[in-house]
C-alpha cells in the first residue's frame, strides 16, 4: 500500500525553519519545511489503528462509573463503611483503562492487597471471584449505555474519514468485549476495515493491553507492519502497548488532563482531540 499523500503547505520560500508542529504537542521537525504530513502523521503510515472506549465513543467515563459502583459495593460488604472508594479518575486510569475486563478487576484488588479465586467465566454476578465481580461490572455496563445510549467524540469521527479518504486503512483495537455492539449503536461500524475486540482477543489467546499482541493483530489484519501503522490511545495501558509493539508513532489523547503520563507511558505526541490533527 502507498503511503499516505502529502501536500504541499505553501510555506516554501518563506524562511522558515523547519515546522516545528506545535499541532503534535511536541517538537517534530520535518525535512522539507514546504510539506505537511497528511494528518500530522509520518510519511511511512499506511494504517491507523484507534482504541475505542474514550478516543472514539464516549464510553470511559460510563466503564469508569461501572467500575466504581461495583468495586465500591463490593469494599463495602467486605470492609464496611470505612472503606476507601474506588477513584473513577486516579484508579481507573492507573489499574482498569484500557485492560481487558478481567485485568483490570485482578489488577485493582491486587492494588489493594486483595486476592480473590478467578472462577470460571460463567461464573453469575453475585460470585466472590474475580470473573464474578467482572460479570457484575459488565451488568452495570450494558444498564448505563441502554439507558444513555452511546455518544461519539465528533472530531474523532470526522478524523478516521479523513484517514480514509487520505487513502489509510483503519481498524479498532479494543479491550472491551462490547466493541461490536458499540460501534454499531455509534452507527460507526462501517468506518473501520478490521476488529481487534476483547473477544476476539480471547479466542485467538492474546495479551491483553499493556501487550501489544492486540494492536499487532490489528496491524496485521489490515496488512501491514507496526512500521506502517500509528496507534491512537487515550489510556495509560494502550500507550504502553503502542510503544511495546514498536508502531511507527503513538497518538496519545488526553480526555482526562494526564498528558504527562501519557507521554510517560509511551505517547509520541499528546492532543486533547482528534480534531487537533485535522
Ligand atoms: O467490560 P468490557 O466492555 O469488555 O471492556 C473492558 C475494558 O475496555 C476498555 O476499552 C476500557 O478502557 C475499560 O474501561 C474496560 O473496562
Amino acid at each position: 500500500m502507498k503511503p499516505a499523500r502529502r501536500r504541499t503547505r505553501g510555506l516554501s520560500g518563506t524562511g522558515s525553519p523547519a515546522i516545528d508542529t506545535a499541532l503534535w504537542g511536541k517538537h517534530v521537525s520535518f525535512d522539507d519545511p514546504g510539506e505537511e504530513h497528511v494528518l500530522g502523521l509520518p510519511e511511512a503510515v499506511t494504517a491507523c489503528l484507534f482504541d475505542m472506549d474514550g478516543v472514539l465513543t464516549r464510553t470511559a467515563t460510563v466503564h469508569a462509573a461501572a467500575w466504581k459502583q461495583m468495586f465500591d459495593d463490593f469494599l463495602r460488604e467486605r470492609e464496611g463503611e470505612g472503606f476507601t472508594p474506588f477513584d473513577p479518575v486516579a484508579d481507573y486510569d492507573e489499574y482498569v483503562d484500557g485492560k481487558r475486563r478481567e485485568d483490570g478487576t485482578r489488577s485493582f484488588l491486587e492494588s489493594r492487597g486483595i486476592e480473590l479465586p478467578e472462577g470460571s467465566p460463567d461464573d453469575p454476578p453475585d460470585a466472590s471471584t474475580i470473573n464474578g465481580l467482572s460479570a457484575r461490572k459488565n451488568a452495570l455496563v450494558l444498564e448505563k449505555l441502554r439507558e444513555h445510549g452511546v455518544e461519539v467524540y465528533p472530531g474523532s469521527i470526522r478524523y478516521v474519514r479523513a484517514a480514509r479518504d487520505a487513502g489509510l486503512r483503519t481498524a479498532v483495537v479494543s479491550s472491551s468485549a462490547n466493541t461490536a455492539q458499540i460501534l454499531d449503536a455509534a452507527g460507526i461500524a462501517d468506518l473501520f476495515d478490521a476488529r481487534v475486540d476483547g473477544l476476539t482477543a480471547k479466542e485467538r489467546g492474546l495479551a491483553g493491553k499493556p501487550a501489544p499482541d492486540m494492536f499487532l493483530a490489528g496491524a496485521e489484519s489490515l496488512g501491514v507492519p507496526a512500521s506502517a501503522a500509528v496507534v491512537f490511545e487515550d489510556a495509560l495501558a494502550g500507550v504502553e502497548a503502542g510503544r511495546a509493539g514498536g508502531f511507527a508513532h503513538v497518538v496519545g489523547v488526553d480526555r482526562v488532563g494526564q498528558a504527562e503520563a501519557l507521554r510517560r507511558h509511551g505517547a509520541d505526541v499528546v492532543v486533547k482531540d482528534l480534531e487537533e490533527l485535522l
